[in-house]
């Protein structure tokens, strides 16, 4: 089955050893999931926690255990990061901190884990020729240009003035005190340095910018599988208050707009990517779905919506409530307006498309939350103390 497995241009695909930093995430359990079902590559999974991962390391038997190994480390400080990126085909990096509350409370851990932290990567893939896949962020784009007109302008309207082109949109970021920007910043330092490592010392690489990839196992429900006073994004953070039956949060009005993608069309683009090096190779795509936009506040009613479905529970009396962001996320908080992907690279290079809509994707998330967490927040919620 696995040997007749084929490229875009119809040639075999040679079974490949993966070295996936940060396999241990949301990201990176999607990928090694698919990566071991339905091909024959081998993967060196490097992270922190395997937590995400433990259904696909345990137990022994699994048919594919010989095809996945995990090693605990930290990519700041670990003397086997090059042995491992020299054993393997391809490098793929997902490891970074990348949740909005961190940007603007920890701006040096964000700035070191997403520049400082991934230059050793950069380096040993090329000094090394081996190739580089790495996980960059539409977050790049920053605002869009139509932000900057007046509200009533009929130019906000015209698709040059928010769609976000790879080889064309500038990247607009808010002023340094608004330390929000600490990880776009750093996610376009990085990008521009593996670019000229590309144009200079011919390092084969490409560049992934995921708009707003959201499912299973994303992040954390406060409490419960993360520590109480976390924030995680906006989809554990509204799956948390629906599950605890309180109002969602919507900052500043809930006003900005995002595209969602379900994780597993997204995870087919990545595929394509690792399967199609000759495709792929040099590129920098933009991977999200134009199709799922909706303000944060539609994004609310919409989960709420789904939510009551789903768990056969009735309504609460108000559903949402607003706070600022500066009471949410503290000091030099800002926010990127609008995030619509241009879809032309990828379509070309690799023909790839998302299918899933907004509606059908949270529903198999948030069916997936309830299973997983319904009980145990209910628990938490009766014993609020814990019991030593
Ligand atoms: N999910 C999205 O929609 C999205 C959007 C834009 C960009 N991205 C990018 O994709 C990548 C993966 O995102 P994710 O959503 O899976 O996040 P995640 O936080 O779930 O996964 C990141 C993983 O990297 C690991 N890691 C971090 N620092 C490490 C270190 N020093 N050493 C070893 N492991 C380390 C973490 O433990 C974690 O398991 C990130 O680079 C992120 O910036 C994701
Ligand atoms: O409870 C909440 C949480 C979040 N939000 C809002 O919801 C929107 C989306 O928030 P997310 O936490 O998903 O984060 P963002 O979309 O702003 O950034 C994300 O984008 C791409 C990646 O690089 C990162 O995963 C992250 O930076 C923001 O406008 C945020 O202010 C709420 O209104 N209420």
């Amino acid at each position: 089955m696995a040997a007749a497995r084929v490229d875009l241009d119809g040639r075999p695909i040679r079974p490949m050893t993966i070295c996936m930093i940060g396999a241990g995430g949301f990201i990176g359990s999607h990928l090694c999931e698919k990566l071991l079902m339905e091909t024959p590559h081998k993967i060196l999974a490097l992270d922190v926690y395997n937590d995400k991962i433990k259904h696909l390391l345990e137990p022994d038997s699994l048919h594919w255990s010989d095809r996945i190994q995990f090693h605990r480390l930290n990519i700041k400080h670990d003397s086997r990061l090059e042995g491992l990126i020299r054993m393997a085909d391809l490098t793929i990096n997902l490891a970074a901190i990348c949740t909005p509350a961190d940007y603007n409370t920890r701006p040096l851990d964000t700035i070191y884990s997403n520049f400082i932290d991934a230059l050793p990567v950069v380096k040993y893939c090329s000094e090394n020729n081996k190739r580089l896949i790495h996980f960059s962020t539409c977050e790049v784009y920053g605002k869009t240009i139509g932000s900057f007109l007046p509200k009533e302008s009929p130019l906000r309207q015209d698709p040059s003035y928010y769609v976000l082109k790879e080889d064309d949109s500038p990247c607009i970021f808010g002023p340094i005190e608004k330390q929000r920007w600490s990880y776009a910043c750093a996610k376009q330092l990085i990008e521009r340095l593996i670019y000229a490592e590309g144009a200079e010392n011919g390092l084969e690489f490409t560049i992934v910018r995921p708009f707003n990839w959201i499912g299973p196992r994303m992040d954390f429900i406060p409490g419960i599988d993360g520590p109480s006073e976390g924030v995680p994004r906006v989809l554990a953070c509204f799956s948390n208050n629906l599950l605890r039956r309180e109002p969602l949060k919507l900052v500043d009005g809930g006003q900005s707009q995002r595209t969602f993608v379900y994780i597993k069309d997204a995870i087919e683009a990545v595929m394509l990517m690792i399967e199609n090096p000759a495709r792929a190779n040099g590129q920098i795509f933009n991977v999200g779905n134009p199709h799922n936009e909706v303000t944060v506040r539609q994004l609310a009613e919409m989960m709420t919506e789904v939510y009551l479905k789903v768990s056969g529970e009735p309504p609460i009396e108000s559903p949402t409530i607003d706070v600022s962001s500066k009471e949410f996320y503290g000091e030099g908080y800002d926010d990127s307006d609008k995030r619509i992907p241009d879809m032309t690279i990828i379509n070309r290079q690799l023909g790839w498309n998302p299918k899933t809509s907004l509606w059908d994707l949270l529903e198999s998330t948030l069916t997936y939350q309830h299973r997983t967490y319904a009980d145990a927040v209910r628990k938490a919620m009766a014993n609020p103390i814990p019991s030593s």
